[in-house]
């Protein structure tokens, strides 16, 4: 019997789909247990003490695994489905480099860009984030996905992109993100949601706008404390 899948997770949170659409593109069966952040559970605590952030993964009665990018290429090494990460070592190292530089460059200064009051640091934080976009826009080329004709590590890494990017730019105001200076990346994002595992484990745009218009003020609380590089 195969051993059981939990994906503790909370509604909204772009790091947990990241390990959500890894657990649907393998065809993977899971229960999804919902946290509610601002009242941690037990479970959640327990299980990554370190960050107590979601997403966390349990595997049978392994110990957790946490880290949404650590969870996707746990997935893809222990179950069976279409591989989300190349083969040979050196197109592996290039995928989690890449899966990196979203996180590190990309949404640190989009991040900045849409949140900081307006002023100079803002504007650098903008040219940042337009910076690291064209990069990964170049990186892209005209390949369908980052991974090629199917979604891979650097797609799910940039999930954020294709889903909550739009919905931060309409509750922030700011638009970093257009058709003129990134038609690769916004025909990327299209297709992105149009892959039938991704669409099933969307958040609705329009509860994604309720829910982070009313955390606007602490987005910008953060963003200003936090120190540019
Ligand atoms: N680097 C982590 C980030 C996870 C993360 O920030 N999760 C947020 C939800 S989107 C969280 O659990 N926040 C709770 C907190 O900060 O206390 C990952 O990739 O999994």
């Amino acid at each position: 019997m195969a051993e059981q899948v939990k994906l503790i997770s909370s509604f909204g949170s772009t790091f947990s789909h990241r390990a959500e659409v890894a657990l649907r593109l393998k065809g993977v069966s899971y229960e999804l247990v919902l946290e509610d952040l601002r009242n941690k559970s037990q479970l959640l605590l327990e299980h990554n003490p370190v960050h107590k952030k979601v997403p966390v993964l349990l595997h049978g009665d392994r110990p957790a695994i946490c880290e949404s990018l650590v969870i996707a290429e746990y997935v893809d090494e222990v179950f069976a489905g279409p591989p989300l990460l190349p083969a040979d070592p050196h197109g592996r190292a290039t995928a989690r480099f890449w899966a990196n530089f979203i996180d590190e460059k990309c949404m640190k200064s989009l991040w900045a860009a849409l949140w900081m009051e307006p002023g100079e640091a803002q504007r650098k934080s903008m040219a940042e984030a337009k910076r690291s976009l064209t990069l990964l826009q170049e990186r892209l080329g005209d390949r369908r996905f980052f991974g090629g004709d199917s979604l891979g590590l650097v797609d799910i890494a940039a999930s954020g992109l294709a889903h909550w990017l739009g919905v931060m730019e309409e509750i922030s105001g700011v638009t970093v993100v257009t058709d003129e200076e990134f038609p690769a990346l916004r025909r990327w994002a299209k297709r992105y949601v149009d892959v039938d595992d991704v669409k099933q484990c969307l958040p609705k745009r329009d509860e994604l706008v309720t829910m982070f218009s009313a955390y606007k003020e602490m987005f910008r609380a953060m963003a200003m404390a936090t120190p540019q590089q």
